[in-house]
């Protein structure tokens, strides 16, 4: 049941991605001044999804959450200077350093390993790609930390100011001329994602893969946005269900990690909720997951950890399972199910009945309705 697709040369990149939840109505994309109207009442929140442009060489046209590759600056011993004498090794006010668990990364060990400890470097990487990309800046003024209040949301950004743009030691000059620093203390771990073989052999990204940190935040309020319009073409606060929804209806394309983690986040009724989950769960770390593609007859399965078929991850880096059978006999078979099942480009289903590790969350089993299609 498995084989190579064409082996090629894949070129790991370390990442990090931000998923910005907001609440409130405050005017939402830079776009439509009009004020969103209240998320539903039933989650209380909304997301920043942004939609890549047509010219990317990865995930082209897919609305997902703020990010991008991990930057030397991103590391940079110069950050030492504008933390300091607030903030500075080994932890930088993060608390104890979460296990990452799962899968090792296959990203080779960097040269010069930088100054900052890759859960700061990654962080401010986040922070830096969601000004870059949306114009959000999330600092917050040097100084002490506030006592007690470990992971207030950042101060929110009176203007989305000019992004600045393809030399990421900009954003380290900028901090310094606003005399900030990067609200790191605000971006929660929440998970870490390898990007498949499968989607490695279909162009999606002619042999880019990615192994993206995500992150999460909660804002009161939804900042302005302001696309760069170069990367990002566009970009929706949607709550998890409105995303869902423009999902199914064909009008926005959401990757496998952004609907399994939009899922996910369905399980909060409220943003406090959320924030009150993420503090919570601060010390337990994440895992990092490698989907193995499971190429059907009529579709493709990603099975994650937990899954009865999901085999030893590590073996399955270069290379994907695949079977004759239907994905309605592949689900008929089993029951043991961690799994996304992708019918098609915007018909995708969650089937999960396993119990989550590391006192996370997983989302609730979700299956379009015939009705929707
Ligand atoms: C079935 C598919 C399953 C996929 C599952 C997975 O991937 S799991 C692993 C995580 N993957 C996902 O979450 C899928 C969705 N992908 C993402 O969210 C994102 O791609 C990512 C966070 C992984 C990485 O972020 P980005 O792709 O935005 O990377 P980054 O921002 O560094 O650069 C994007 C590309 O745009 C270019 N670029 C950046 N700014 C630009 C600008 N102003 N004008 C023109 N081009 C620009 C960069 O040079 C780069 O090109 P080059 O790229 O040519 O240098
Ligand atoms: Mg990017």
């Amino acid at each position: 049941m498995s084989g190579p697709l064409r082996p090629g040369p894949s070129s790991w990149r370390r990442a990090a991605s931000l998923i910005l939840a907001a609440g409130g109505t405050r005017p939402g994309a830079a776009a439509s001044s009009l004020p969103l109207p209240p998320p539903p009442p039933a989650e209380g929140f909304r997301l920043l999804l942004l939609q890549r442009s047509a010219k990317q060489g990865f995930m082209p046209n897919a609305h997902v959450f703020p990010g991008g590759a991990l930057d030397a600056a991103d590391r940079s011993a110069d950050w030492l200077r504008l933390f300091a004498p607030y903030q500075g090794p080994p932890r930088f006010g993060l608390g104890p350093e979460p296990p990452r668990c799962g899968t090792p990364s296959p990203v080779p060990p960097d040269g010069d390993a930088g100054a900052l400890p890759d859960d700061v470097a990654l962080r401010i990487c986040a922070i830096r790609e969601t000004f870059e990309e949306a114009g959000v800046l999330l600092l917050r003024p040097r100084g002490p930390r506030p006592a007690g209040v470990p992971g207030e949301p950042a101060p929110e950004p009176g203007r989305a100011l000019e992004p600045v743009r393809r030399d990421a030691r900009d954003f380290l000059r900028l901090c310094a001329h606003l005399d900030c620093t990067p609200d790191i203390w605000a971006l929660h771990d929440w998970s870490v994602w390898l990007t498949p073989f499968f989607s490695h052999g279909h162009g999606y990204n002619r042999g880019r893969r990615f192994d993206t940190a995500f992150y999460l935040c909660c804002l009161r309020e939804p900042p302005l946005v302001c696309p760069d319009s170069a990367e990002v073409v566009g970009s929706q606060w949607s709550s998890p269900s409105e995303a869902t929804r423009s999902l199914i209806s064909k009008e926005i394309w959401l990757p496998p990690p952004q609907f399994y983690e939009i899922r996910r986040l369905e399980n909060f009724a409220s943003l406090s909720d959320l924030h009150i989950f993420c503090l919570d769960r601060a010390s337990e770390g994440v895992e990092r997951w490698l989907p193995i593609t499971l190429l059907t007859a009529d579709g493709v399965v990603q099975l994650l950890p937990g899954d009865e078929l999901y085999l030893k991850d590590s073996d399955f880096l270069e290379k994907v399972l695949s079977t004759e059978k239907s994905i309605e006999e592949v689900m008929r078979e089993g029951k043991k199910f961690h799994r996304i099942v992708i019918h098609s480009r915007h018909h995708c289903s969650l089937h999960v009945t396993v119990q989550p590790q590391y006192k996370h969350i997983y989302p609730k089993t979700y299956v379009a309705s015939k009705s929707h299609l």
